[in-house]
């Protein structure tokens, strides 16, 4: 009995033995350490490898189990991705390979999730610099060109060598999506979409609801023909609203790494602004916007709305209410705007409720002043009423269930939640964070209180400094 135990123990532990040694033989490599993705806009910057290294997303998804590269010793990726026809080429090197016990991981299909059929083989690729020089030109040209303008790009080393006969000028150009070429063209960026924003996912493009914006950098100079580059793109959706008017939905938007932060990824909202009220749609909206793409439209929409006349009084009287309310705890109503103020800034710029509502509060600090500690404090608790209706529906369990509308950057008519209140604007309300599950949640709203706060200050900090 004891012999057949130790026979029955043996094999398993020297199957242990082995699953360790190999994990110290080929603990693998991460795709996100030796994968590295460079933009290049001539076969000069391939050869001698030079170009734009970007800063990819998540490559880790695309690869094995976890991200996880098996079978390579000193594995190095550099991928070459033309920003003259979005082709793609990966450049593999390594020392050796060997099967540490976890195989070696076939590095085709990873990279193909990726680049899909935009990756060629090294000869072809530098063939693309000449065979495909003209693609985006060929296709941006049946566009329909929104606005132009020009920047000193003080960043952009490509206009560096330009002579002074050459000028620069940007457009920005509408295309259809579901037009064949306009579509092939947005395929071949879709490597970039996943590659630079998280989250993004590819769309049908023979959906004739979408629409592109292209932002094009175009070189004149009196000895070569026009050179056509791409510097963004916008993706637009339109939709029905009822009755008869359509909205606009901005799903995504890019500027190429080497030119963010030169005023394109501005000009491109401008412009898509400028469409929403010349075509009279019922509002645009965007879908869960970044960080920094919020931060901006919120810059752009606070700038329109300190211009927008119909809105003023209503921002002084709500403003002057916060200076000069002596209440420990001023009504929501002291802060908010009017429904006429939302609506006229829907019908006339555009701009949806939720976003209105951003901007408002914007505003309002615009308006206050800082040394005034009272109407600081003021603004504060309504900045903190305004965050817990929106997090009402935690408040489940209390008597009298009640419907609130939630507006949504998708359609504020529909969106309601059902929540069950504990009387707003008395004492009661204040016993709801009174046990351990709610101080959690006060602690929590007392943080995103403060973020929102500190994001108003920069805002209006930023917008101060334009308009100055
Ligand atoms: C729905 C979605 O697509 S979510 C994903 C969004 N996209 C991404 O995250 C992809 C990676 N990022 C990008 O592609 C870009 O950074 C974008 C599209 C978000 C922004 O485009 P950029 O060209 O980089 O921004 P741009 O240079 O035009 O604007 C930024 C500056 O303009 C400033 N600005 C705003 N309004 C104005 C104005 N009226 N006049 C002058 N400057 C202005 C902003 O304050 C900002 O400067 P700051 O950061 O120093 O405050």
């Amino acid at each position: 009995m004891a012999l057949k135990q130790k026979s029955a123990e043996a094999p398993a532990d020297a199957k242990k033995r082995k699953i360790v040694s190999f994990a110290k033989t080929d603990r693998g490599v991460e795709a996100n350490e030796c994968i590295k993705i460079f933009l290049v806009s001539s076969q000069d910057e391939v050869v001698s490898k030079e170009g734009f290294c970007i800063d990819p997303i998540g490559l880790n998804q695309y690869f094995g189990e976890a991200g996880i590269i098996y079978g390579y010793k000193d594995l190095k990726i550099n991928i070459w991705l033309s920003t003259v026809s979005f082709h793609a080429y990966a450049d593999i090197s390594y020392a050796s390979t060997a099967d540490g016990g976890k195989g070696i991981t076939d590095l085709k299909p990873g990279l193909e999730n990726i680049f899909g059929e935009a990756l060629l083989d090294k000869n072809e690729f530098l063939q693309t610099f000449s065979t495909e020089s003209q693609c985006v030109g060929n296709i941006v040209s049946a566009g329909t060109v929104l606005g132009c303008y020009s920047l000193n790009e003080d960043g952009d080393s490509s206009d560096a060598h330009l002579s002074d006969q050459s000028t620069v000028e940007h457009q920005i150009v509408r295309m259809n999506l579901h037009s064949l070429p306009v579509g092939l063209l947005y395929s071949r960026l879709v490597p970039l979409t996943l590659l630079l924003i998280d989250g993004s996912s590819p769309i049908d493009v023979t959906d004739p609801g979408w629409h592109v914006y292209f932002v094009v950098k175009r070189v004149r100079s009196h000895s070569a023909d026009c050179d056509l580059r791409l510097v963004g793109f916008s993706l637009i959706y339109r939709f029905y609203h009822h009755p008869d008017n359509t909205r606009l939905r901005l799903s995504l938007i890019l500027v190429l790494p080497p030119h963010q932060g030169l005023g394109h990824g501005r000009r491109l909202l401008e412009s898509v602004n400028a469409v929403a009220v010349s075509e009279n749609v019922y509002d645009l909206t965007m879908e869960e916007p970044s960080e920094y793409l919020q931060y901006l439209r919120s810059c752009l929409d606070t700038l329109r709305m300190l211009d927008f006349e119909p809105i003023k009084p209503a921002v002084n009287t709500a403003a002057s209410s916060l200076m000069d309310s002596v209440s420990k705890k001023p009504s929501k109503s002291l802060a908010d705007p009017p429904a006429h103020a939302v609506e006229i800034a829907r019908q006339k710029l555009k701009i949806n409720k939720k976003q209105f509502l951003r901007c408002w509060e914007i505003l309002l600090y615009l308006n206050l002043d800082p040394k005034n500690l009272k109407s600081m404090e003021n603004f504060r608790a309504s900045i903190a009423a305004r965050a817990e209706r929106d997090v009402l529906n935690n408040d489940i369990g209390v008597k009298g269930k009640r419907l609130i509308e939630v507006p949504n950057d998708y359609d504020h008519d529909m969106t309601f939640v059902v929540y069950y209140p504990l009387g707003e604007d008395s004492d009661e309300a204040d016993g709801r964070f009174d046990d351990e599950n709610g101080a959690d949640q006060r602690k929590q709203l007392n943080k995103m209180i403060d973020k929102r706060l500190e994001e108003i200050a920069e805002i209006a900090e930023r917008v101060s400094l334009l308009r100055s």
